[in-house]
């Protein structure tokens, strides 16, 4: 399935998390990537590139070498993106989480029962979050079953590792865009799950993940059954929670003896440490202790919640009690495929927190790119394949340029970079100009597994 690869030594400068607060930067490094697409050495101080092969016995391997002041990201991880909603990104008026849906969302949603329409659809939201720097995503679909396997088709041929979810919803949807029954969701969304574990056996990239949208739209009954499905199968979860207040007072109107929105999701089995829930923007300290007790992971949305007013979500608190936390673009809640923009959004919301719960709340920039990698791969579970360069964890990453100093001094308005190098620069700032200025213009390729899957022109020019 997987092409063969040619063992490829990437020499330059790279860049990527150790830690929450520790972002490592090597000017002069080399890292050796095997036919199988996985690290099998990273250099940190390559005076000769030469003698390196040697020593790796690697004579024959092909050589990618970044730009002077580029360097290769770890890939990023977009923890919640509804590829269905990708015709919707940038469209959402003055809206807010309950009529966004009606209004934008379930319309849209809805007309992917078109294979056409969702051919359309899904293989431009995988092409541009690839172009992005996107490498694994946790996609929401539809509740169709063939448009949702469709997904994954796509996700497995442009090569870019994704979990796909057909969404249930049983209740309080509308009649035109709902599943008949309980029975009817599992039924479906069990076909999902078999077509997709057939398409990827190993789940080298592509795997399925049970997606009851979130309170409001399932029933008991159907969260129940989800749950059982999740207990069988072991097939990961994903869902909303906490993400507006009168989204909250609904939850609690609808499940009134829930002692909360996060009891409502354990009561029905699906509070596990492969549970992803997105927003979580108005937990309370009881809910915050829950989903640590149960090891479920976060997904932090910061341009949706600022576009659908939904609050300002309190990362640090969420950090210190000991959650996981990744981000996502959650388009179209959120206006933009980009996990770069996403990190950028992140601190602003920081701040906004800040202005309220002091100077500690802020986050930092190598905070959010740990959040955008190394964090994003916890929240998924996928730790120890991706989100950093170690020996053994696959090749799933992104070659950053930033602008050359040109010698007239003008900006090279052609050469399509958002990013103006002026050579003084630390490479903390460098970084950090990236963060601030950088696009997918910046992005010049990309790969997953090895296997490159974007690239623009400026590639290996
Ligand atoms: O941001 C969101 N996007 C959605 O599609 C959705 N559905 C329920 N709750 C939601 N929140
Ligand atoms: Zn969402």
């Amino acid at each position: 399935m997987a092409p063969s690869l040619e063992k490829t030594i990437y020499i330059g400068a790279f860049v990527h998390s150790k830690s929450l607060q520790d972002l490592e930067i090597c000017q002069k490094g080399a890292i050796g990537v095997g036919e199988n697409g996985t690290i099998a050495f990273v250099e940190r101080n390559v005076i000769n590139p030469e003698a390196l092969r040697e020593r790796e016995g690697w004579e024959s391997a092909k050589t990618v070498r970044v730009g002077e002041n580029g360097f290769f990201f770890p890939g990023f991880i977009d923890t919640h993106i509804h590829a269905s909603q990708y015709p919707n990104a940038g469209i959402f008026g003055k809206s807010t989480l309950l009529d966004w849906l009606n209004t934008y969302t379930f319309p849209l949603e809805s007309s992917l029962s078109s294979l056409t329409r969702a051919k359309q659809v899904y293989t431009r939201v995988v092409s541009r979050t690839l172009s992005h720097g996107t490498t694994t995503a946790a996609y929401y679909a539809t509740v169709h079953v063939d448009s949702t396997n469709l997904l994954a088709d796509i996700c497995l041929s442009k090569g870019q590792r994704a979990f796909v979810g057909r969404v249930c919803m049983n209740t309080l949807s509308p009649d035109y865009y709902r599943d008949a029954s309980v029975a009817d969701g599992i039924r479906d969304s069990q076909a999902c799950i078999d077509y997709i574990q057939r398409i990827d056996p190993s789940a080298e990239l592509v795997a399925p993940i049970i997606t009851p949208r979130f309170a409001p739209s399932c029933s008991a009954e159907c969260l129940r059954a989800l749950g059982a499905l999740h207990r069988e199968t072991g097939v990961r979860c994903q869902t909303h929670i906490s993400e507006n207040k009168p989204e909250i007072a609904l939850v609690k109107e609808l499940f009134p003896d829930s002692k909360s929105y996060a009891d409502v999701y354990d009561a029905a089995g699906l509070l596990t440490p492969k549970m992803i829930l997105a927003h979580a923007v108005h937990l309370t300290a009881e809910e915050v202790a829950l989903i640590k007790a149960r090891g479920a992971k976060i997904s932090h949305c910061p341009a949706s919640n600022t576009a659908l007013t939904s609050g300002c979500a309190k990362v640090r608190e969420l950090i210190e009690n000991g959650i996981t936390v990744g981000l996502g673009t959650d388009v179209s809640g959120g206006f933009s495929p980009s996990v770069l923009e996403m990190a950028r959004q992140a601190i602003w919301v920081s701040r906004f927190v800040a202005m309220n719960d002091g100077d500690q709340a802020k986050l930092s920039t190598e905070e959010v790119l740990y959040l955008a990698t190394r964090g994003g791969a916890k929240v998924v579970g996928l730790e120890d394949k991706v989100g950093g360069f170690e020996v053994g964890m696959d090749w799933d990453a992104q070659m950053i340029g930033l602008g050359a100093v040109p010698e007239s001094g003008e900006s090279n308005l052609e050469a399509d970079d958002p990013v103006d190098i002026f050579g003084w620069e630390s490479w903390d700032d460098r970084v950090a100009k990236w963060v601030y200025n950088g696009s997918d213009k910046s992005t010049v390729a990309v790969w997953v597994k090895g296997r490159l899957v974007h690239q623009t022109s400026r590639y290996e020019r």
